[in-house]
């Protein structure tokens, strides 16, 4: 019998002691939590009947305060207990049918004669009875990263006291589950290819799962690092950087307890039901979830009151379909170069001369009369001394138009509408407003209706709350018309210098850009450059409380996007996970917007870590996902095997559904519970739905607008299958019509990534060529 076999049992007997405690810690606390709830309801209860008020002098006054503050103090310090005793219970809750996943022995360098310490790691931790002895590491303590970094050997850890070097003498994996170890392994550094063949092996679930038992080493070092201002993650797909960047958040809310809450870190995802399929891990790991928003989400807040924004989904779906109408090239030439640096120094110039001239003003209009107009508000404006920021100009203007609506206010009263808004008021309008006169001794001794007084009172009430409206949007600074000046930005950028020159179509992007602007639309590769001019103009919208913020997908955004990012979030750290293979969209397409956002940073400030392992898909898949991309990164597979994906050719279009509802049979009867139809467009997607639906029952659609991603079968457009997963991967069209430019080579890549276990395309006519190899 090996070691292993020989301590099994010890194991087995060290896990149902530690679990009967876990369940009487669970007991006790329960009954605790239940008594302190109980005093929290009474002390709500009888907070007044505790409280000695009395306000008649001001020592009296000063002894009720006191009791009150008192109470307060202690409603909340029992609060606060409560709150500690449930996340302490969910701790344990965690703990109780899998206390721990891994063992390390380790010999202190300083103390090199004595025995082992033997550290077990789990989801949490938990001490003795005593307190002073960890009898469970929660997998993020700085002790545990020794787990995830060496094999048996020397090794080094850092400690906020320092690093610690000693020797690993032992290290082991558990799978335990129900307070039974079903298997446990002593490996190396990799942690154990039976764990990881196991976890990968079963089916995939409607939302991602915590990876804490197999994190990898280069997974690790993306978890915890601490240090980078820019930390850059290019990984092949399927190698883990959605995961890696959700246990990253875990660990700096561990690390940082207490400074870092989960309000301060924001990610950013690629589609909102991306959002409903990643939102379990945190809370599984004891953590409450970081803000998650999509770029366009965010824009919409912006600016989505100024315009109707398109979404990328829909410029996607254009830049796939739209190539036989009429200014396509041209709108495409526009994306790539709306996307660009040069294009904000563009914006950059055009808001220098907007110092000189140019802006453009709304008029104030109440009841259909202009009370300041857009020229008066200009002529004020270019007044100011030309040296002051225009958002500090539109401030001193703001101040101006306030104090003149005050002005304008007091004409407006004598009005004749006024009488007829008095009338139309309620008797408690009256009421009010004679106890109001009263209480400031308006009226005269003689009389109390005193008609003047009460009529002046009344119009300024009701002129008040009508201009009310107007005072707040001069205080949100409605008054300045950035729609238009983002108009006359394209109207007149002939003349900004050197723009005729960004692009041989420029006059055609202005044409057609403008078309859509007149419209009310604002196109997806504007709505960053108008977001930046408005905040320009405005004055940024900082976000200075993030402290970390995520971004996943990140190869899909733009240099003008990171460079608007970076100056919206000024005290934030960035970590972005993205992959170059990926890269879908018309203005996404090489490394170099990641090297230009490290320019944005100070030398040394940005890290750059590469995945190449990939562990989603099984080797064949991995394999022949390879062949389709040129000159990517290497991706090597985890080795995990799995059957060859399929090509089928059909013998026209019209024979494409009946074969693949024979193969989702096949799938189903295999055991899979969720199976993907990936289509290239939305458009395509609605059309093998609509003729799959006769044939084969219970396959979800999902377009855009889908919020919620549910186990199941679906049909779903490659774009929006990004940075998820399915058991099997049905293709509907890999032929040559369908992915052949070079555009669509990564659309292709990533559809056939989304695979777990099986891959299976259908064409017909010619096969895609980027298969044909
Ligand atoms: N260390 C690990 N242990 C267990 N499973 C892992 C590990 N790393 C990654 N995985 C699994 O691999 C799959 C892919 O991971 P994830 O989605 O994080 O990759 P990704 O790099 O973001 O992929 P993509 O770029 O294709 O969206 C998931 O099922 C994840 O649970």
């Amino acid at each position: 019998m090996s070691n292993i076999d020989n301590d099994r049992k010890e194991e087995q007997a060290r896990v149902e002691s530690l679990t009967g405690l876990i369940i009487n810690r669970i007991e006790t606390l329960r009954e605790k939590t239940g008594g302190i709830r109980g005093e929290i309801v009474d002390i709500r209860r009888d907070f007044w009947d505790d409280v000695t008020v009395n306000f008649e002098d001001s020592a009296e006054s000063a002894e009720t305060f006191a009791s009150m503050k008192q109470q307060a103090e202690l409603l909340s310090e029992r609060e606060r207990s409560h709150r500690h005793m449930k996340e302490q219970l969910a701790t344990l809750e965690r703990l109780k049918t899998s206390p721990y996943f891994g063992r390390i022995d380790l010999i202190d360098e300083a103390d090199p004669d004595a025995k082992p310490d033997v550290i077990y790691l789990g989801v949490g931790s938990l001490l003795d009875d005593s307190g002073e002895e960890y009898l469970i590491y929660d997998w993020r303590a700085p002790v545990s990263s020794v787990y995830y970094d060496y094999g048996p050997g020397p090794v080094a850890y850092e400690t906020p006291a320092g690093t610690i070097r000693g020797e690993m003498t032992l290290k082991r994996q558990y799978m335990i589950r129900n307070g039974q170890i079903r298997s446990m392994f002593d490996t190396g550094v990799t942690i154990g290819d039976e764990l990881l063949q196991e976890v990968l092996g079963k089916g995939s679930d409607a939302v991602m799962k915590t990876i804490v038992a197999t994190i990898q080493q280069e997974q690790n070092a993306i978890i915890r690092n601490e240090r980078a201002k820019l930390l850059i993650v290019q990984g092949a797909a399927g190698s883990g950087k959605t995961s890696a960047a959700l246990q990253r958040v875990a660990y700096l809310l561990y690390r940082y307890r207490g400074v870092l809450s989960a309000d301060q870190i924001v990610l950013f995802s690629p589609n909102p039901m991306f959002n409903s399929y990643v939102s379990t891990v945190l809370p599984e790991l004891g953590e409450q979830n970081m803000n998650q928003t999509t770029y366009q989400q965010y824009l919409e807040h912006r600016i989505g009151r100024d315009f109707t924004l398109e979404d990328p989904f829909t410029q996607m779906e254009y830049s796939l379909t739209g190539m036989s109408e009429k200014n396509y090239e041209a709108r495409m030439d526009g994306i790539r170069l709306k996307s660009r640096a040069e294009f904000m120094e563009r914006i950059d110039e055009y808001v220098s001369t907007l110092g000189e001239s140019g802006l453009v003003f709304k008029s104030i209009v109440f009841r259909g009369r202009k009370l300041i107009s857009g020229k008066a508000m200009a002529e004020k404006f270019y007044e100011m001394d030309h040296t002051v920021t225009i958002p500090n100009r539109l401030r001193s203007l703001s101040l101006w138009l306030l104090k003149e609506l005050t002005g304008l206010a007091k004409l407006e009263q004598k009005k004749k509408w006024v009488d007829e808004a008095i009338e139309l008021l309620d008797n408690e309008s009256y009421a009010q407003a004679y106890q109001e006169l009263s209480g400031k001794k308006r009226f005269t001794e003689q009389s109390y209706d005193d008609f003047d007084s009460e009529r002046n009172y009344l119009a300024a009430k009701v002129v008040q709350e009508k201009f009310k409206k107007l005072r707040r949007s001069v205080k949100r600074g409605k008054f300045l018309n950035v729609p238009a000046i983002y108009k006359l930005f394209y109207q007149s950028a002939g003349t900004i210098q050197g723009h005729s020159n960004v692009s041989d179509q420029w006059e055609l992007i202005r044409e057609i850009t403008l078309e859509q602007l007149l419209e009310g639309t604002i196109p997806y590769e504007d709505a960053t450059p108008y977001a930046y001019l408005k905040e320009k103009l405005e004055g940024f919208h900082t976000h200075t409380t993030v402290r970390h913020l995520f971004i996943d997908e990140a190869q899909d955004y733009s240099e003008f996007q990171y460079r608007y990012l970076k100056r919206l979030f000024p005290n934030s750290k960035f970590t972005l996970l993205g992959d170059f293979n990926q890269s879908i969209f018309a203005h996404s397409g090489t490394g170099e917007v990641f090297h230009t956002l490290s320019m944005l940073f100070d030398q040394g400030e940005s890290e750059r870590i590469t995945l190449y392992r990939s562990y989603r898909s099984t080797r064949q898949i991995v394999e022949f996902a390879s062949r389709i991309i040129q000159d990517g990164e290497r991706i090597e597979p985890f080795n995990r095997n799995g059957t060859e994906p399929t090509l089928t050719q059909a013998a026209s279009k019209e024979d494409l559904p009946a074969s693949i509802a024979e193969r989702l049979r096949m799938l189903e009867k295999a055991g899979y519970e969720s199976i993907a139809i990936i289509c290239k467009t939305a458009a395509e997607a609605k059309q093998i739905s609509e003729q799959l639906a006769p044939i084969y029952a219970g396959l979800r659609l999902i377009e855009k607008e889908t919020v919620t991603f549910e186990k199941g079968n679906v049909i779903i457009p490659s774009y929006l299958a990004k940075g998820v997963e399915f058991d099997s991967v049905i293709i509907s069209d890999a032929s040559e019509e369908a992915y052949s430019r070079e555009s669509e080579r990564k659309l292709f890549y990533t559809a056939c990534t989304r695979a777990m276990h099986e891959l299976h395309l259908y064409y017909a006519g010619e096969l895609t060529p980027f298969l044909q190899k």
